[in-house]
């Protein structure tokens, strides 16, 4: 299990083990680290062009250093200096092997334009650094750029001049290495307020940052490498977590010698309608193809007729809103809600799943139906939803935008507000549930985003929840095993570059879980 702090939890287990070494061991031991990333990063050293952005704090510091170790392995190491201080030490050490500086206090006086609100149209002294001779071509001319602009000290929008040079570096053909953070993402949740360095490469020092796993923090994050420099044994338990693919075969339900289909788990499935027949077939199909026991599937009779057609594995039965699933048969979860509509009847049938005591995933229009009827989710049993930011949004009766901006802290307040387990889908999928640290999935793909994933997905949790997971921990092997299908589905378990469609997710689901249980 991968683990991941805040900024301050980080900070405390620093100070706590600074204390215990000869000072500047740290900073040392981090600037190694990032020299040893950029060597790997670059083709050859030897004459490499190095810039280096260079904020006033220890970031800064770090960048310094590791700029001097490359510039005495022969690269052309220039530091751009942005803050109203540089430090020290770190300065030093490059100009004694070389390095060479540009001081923006020369062309814009970072006082004057303090406070300017990154992500506005430059004007006036951020213009003036845009169109400098001497820093477009520096930029222009990078194989590599250190962002030393700010890290975990870092708070609210990138000021001037940093957010002209994030702006700068997305425009530069060389490679972008973010030390500990990119500058602009919030270390500790992921958010970014206005500009922010978008990285090919983080080095990250310690431990991970859990703004590093979240998005949109993630997305400028690029490659993740962490340098150890002997934090872990200080480190407090983690708030955000994310599972390994052996995480994640240890927890999968197993088929053992004496299973039947009634010990591997059946899952019930209500969804889709006379109208909507597509996302209960995929809805079943995620649940067959994840090995559920057996799954029941009820439903209009349209949706019923397609369902039977494609997945005869599947037992179903067309019920009414009047009589619910109480003639269903035995299940130990239900799945609610892909393409059931939103109707009165559709109500009706959501209340009689509801009112079962076993545990229920809510997904799709049974997110609208609880949005409009929030006693729907209040039960003993325990409850899954699987909201993507506008269904989140309108449980929470906050605008959609707001969702994708702080996935941490509105996962984690649809937990406690709703007193339900939460996945919350998106490229990095969260999953919230009070009191247990937040999981993060990082199997996903871009090529995910497409109709019909959502609904598989909800069929592979309730599986998982059939086979007697609990909602968090179904949760989170669903989500990890959707995201590998879909990787393999497009190509490869690293992640290909072809298109696919949900039914492709299903139909991989075997071929993913075999690489996941091979080595259990
Ligand atoms: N504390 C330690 O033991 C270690 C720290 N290390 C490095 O030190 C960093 C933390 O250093 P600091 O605490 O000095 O903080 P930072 O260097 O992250 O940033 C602090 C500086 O940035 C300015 N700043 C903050 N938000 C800003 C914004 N939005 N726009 C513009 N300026 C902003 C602050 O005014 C302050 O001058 C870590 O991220 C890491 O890179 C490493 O050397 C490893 C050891
Ligand atoms: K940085």
């Amino acid at each position: 299990m991968l683990t991941a702090y805040t900024s301050d939890e980080i900070r405390a287990a620093e100070q706590v083990l600074m204390a215990r070494l000869p000072g500047g061991t740290l900073m040392r031991r981090a600037a190694t680290g990032l020299a040893v990333a950029c060597v790997k990063a670059l083709p050859r050293v030897y004459g490499s062009r190095v810039v280096l952005l260079i904020g006033s704090g220890d970031n800064g510091g770090d960048a310094l250093y590791a700029g001097a170790a490359l510039a005495r392995r022969g690269a052309r190491v220039h530091a751009i200096l942005a803050g109203a201080r540089t430090h020290e030490g770190g300065l030093a050490e490059l100009r004694r092997v070389g390095g060479r500086t540009y001081d923006l206090r020369g062309i814009s006086d970072p006082a004057r334009t303090e406070g300017a609100k990154a992500g506005t149209s430059a004007s006036g002294p951020a213009k003036a650094l845009e169109t400098d001779p001497m820093l477009v071509n520096l930029i222009g001319g990078a194989d590599v750029i250190v962002d030393g602009l700010v890290g975990i000290g870092g708070t609210g929008a990138l000021r001037e001049p940093y957010a002209t040079l994030a702006r700068m570096s997305a425009g530069s053909p060389g490679i972008v290495v973010a030390v500990d953070v990119p500058s602009g993402v919030d270390a500790s949740t992921g958010e970014v307020e206005g500009e922010a360095v978008r990285a090919h490469l983080t080095v990250t020092f310690g431990a991970v940052k859990a703004g590093l796993l979240i998005d949109p923090g993630a997305s400028h994050a690029g490659t993740l490498r962490q340098v150890d420099i002997g934090l872990g044994p200080f480190l407090p338990a983690p708030g955000v977590v994310t599972l390994t693919g052996p995480d994640v075969a240890e927890r999968m339900p197993r088929a053992e010698p004496e299973s039947n289909k009634y010990r591997r788990g059946v899952v019930g499935v209500v969804a889709g309608s006379d109208r909507f027949t597509g996302a209960a077939v995929l809805a079943v199909g995620g649940a067959v193809r994840a090995g559920a026991g057996l799954v029941r599937f009820a439903s209009a009779a349209e949706a019923v007729q397609q369902v039977r057609a494609k997945w005869p594995e599947a037992v179903t039965k067309i019920i009414t809103p009047e009589e619910g699933v109480r003639e269903v048969g035995r299940v130990q979860a239900w799945v609610l809600g892909p393409g059931m509509g939103t109707d009165d009847d559709a109500h009706a049938l959501a209340r009689s799943v509801l009112d079962s005591d076993v545990p229920v995933l809510v997904d799709a229009d049974g997110l609208t139906l609880a949005t409009r009827d929030r006693s729907l989710l209040r039960r003993s049993a325990p409850t899954l939803i699987t909201p993507h930011a506008g269904e989140l949004g309108r449980l929470l009766g906050v605008p959609v935008e707001e969702i994708e901006e702080r996935r941490l802290h509105h996962a984690r307040l649809a937990a406690a507000e709703l007193g339900v387990t939460v996945l919350l889908k998106g490229s990095t999928t969260l999953v919230a549930e009070e009191g247990r640290p937040v999981r993060v999935n990082l199997t996903g793909t871009p090529w995910l985003a497409t109709g019909g994933t959502g609904d598989v997905l909800a069929g592979i949790a309730g599986a998982f929840l059939a086979g007697g997971l609990s909602c968090y921990e179904a949760a989170s092997c669903a989500a990890f095993v959707h995201g590998l299908a879909a990787r393999m589905a497009a190509g490869g378990p690293e992640g290909g570059q072809a298109p696919i469609a949900a039914l492709d997710v299903a139909l991989e689901l075997p071929s993913a879980i075999r690489t996941l249980t091979a080595s259990r």
